[in-house]
């Protein structure tokens, strides 16, 4: 039997060039295909210039064709060429657009400047919420330095599993409480330390992303690691982030570190809308006194750092023991119905979809962000 371009076509469709989302074929990668007789010539052009997505994509159209076609002598012709970056409308010289990922309509980076202020906390809460509301929601652990969503969701132990989408293998989310997780926390021994290098994660997130079983979400939230180093570039560099959310406690130290996550994301090669400040552990309230409030970190802090810098303010949260406790056995607090917490929470989500629903309107999509010259990131 001889083998045809259809053939060869209807294979391509079953693979996908790493950080590409789309199948060779949907994707416009492959720009010519050779027969002659047993020989099989693929033309190829991706856009990710790595040694790996290379290597990658030429042995998997090498395999998937000969696991067809056990005769067939394949060989790939493989260029890169980067997509050419659309151009920013006049009106917002300084937006950049973007492509959104298949079935993904928002994705929402939760960070703090601080670490220990309750970034994932909120982002378990938000989660639940946004679920509550009806919303399909994953979440996506990209805490390189110490990853926790996979405690808070009680799915410590889990694995994803292996599934195959329309020819593809892609890792399945592990899901709780109806919300969809994928954590870095997964694939790393508890007892060993893991240093992550900026490349490493970003690869290890674009896996995560691209070569996941997501289905359909309306909001993808990411808790990103605590800081603005060099790894938060690489990852906001590697993902088309919508919006993101900034968590602090109301103390000094801690608004001045979410100052600059804030003027992080603004950066002028970022440039990812910040939605709001979220001000964790805003005051104390004991249980056995509900009505009395101590600000032990400093009061409305995050609320003026808000006003500052012209960024909404989204609520607050208090320091309370059931919110710590929740997060340890796994049951995020706005699971409950009609408590404080839960209700706080609430408000928080309702703002910050708000806050969404006006950048929409008004911004173009996020384009993955692209930085060439920031050093210890180089992903590209
Ligand atoms: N409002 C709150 N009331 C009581 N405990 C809280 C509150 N928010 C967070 N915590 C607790 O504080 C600890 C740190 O919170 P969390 O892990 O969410 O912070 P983080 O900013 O994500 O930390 P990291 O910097 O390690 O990523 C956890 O034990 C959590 O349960």
């Amino acid at each position: 039997m001889s083998i045809t371009k259809s053939d060869i076509k209807a294979v391509l469709e079953t693979i996908t060039a790493p950080g590409e989302g789309k199948s060779l074929m949907e994707n416009n990668n492959v720009t010519n295909i050779n027969i002659f007789g047993d020989e099989v010539m693929v033309d190829v052009n991706i856009s990710n210039p790595t040694l790996q997505a290379k290597k990658k994509t030429e042995t998997e159209i090498e395999k998937a064709i000969v696991a067809k076609y056990s005769t067939a002598k394949v060989k790939v012709n493989l260029t890169v060429e980067a997509k050419k970056k659309e151009e920013a409308p006049k009106s917002n010289p300084n937006l950049i657009k973007g492509e959104k990922i298949p079935g993904i309509q928002n994705i929402i980076a939760i960070a703090s400047g601080k670490g220990g202020v309750g970034k994932s906390t909120v982002t378990a809460n938000m989660a639940v919420t946004l679920q509550k509301m009806g919303f399909k929601v994953g979440v996506l652990d990209a805490d390189v330095y110490g990853p926790s969503m996979h405690i808070m969701f009680d799915v410590a132990k889990a694995k994803p599993i292996s599934v195959n989408v329309d020819g593809r293998s892609k890792m399945k989310p592990v899901e709780n409480y109806g919300i969809k997780l994928l954590s870095l926390g997964f694939f790393t021994n508890p007892n060993e330390a893991v240093i992550w290098r900026g490349p490493m994660a970003s690869k290890a997130l674009n896996q995560m992303i691209f070569d996941a079983d997501w289905g359909e979400l309306d909001f993808l939230l990411i808790d990103l690691p605590p800081g603005t180093g060099d790894i938060h570039l690489s990852i906001v560099q590697a993902l088309p982030i919508t919006g993101a959310v900034v968590v602090s406690t109301p103390q000094n130290i801690a608004l001045a570190d979410a100052k600059k996550g804030v003027a992080m994301f603004q950066q002028k090669n970022i440039n990812v809308p910040v939605l709001g400040i979220v001000e964790n552990m805003s005051y104390f309230t004991p249980a056995e006194l509900p009505e009395n409030k101590y600000y032990i970190f400093g009061e409305n802090g995050a609320k003026h750092l808000a006003e500052d810098i012209e960024t909404a303010f989204l609520g607050e949260v208090p320091l309370v023991q059931s919110i710590r406790e929740a997060g340890d056995v796994g049951h995020p607090v706005a699971l409950q119905e009609g408590t404080p917490q839960e209700v706080a929470f609430k408000e928080i989500t309702k703002n910050m979809a708000a806050e969404l629903v006006k950048r929409n309107k008004d911004l173009p999509p996020t384009e993955v962000v692209k930085i060439t010259t920031m050093s210890g990131c180089s992903t590209k």
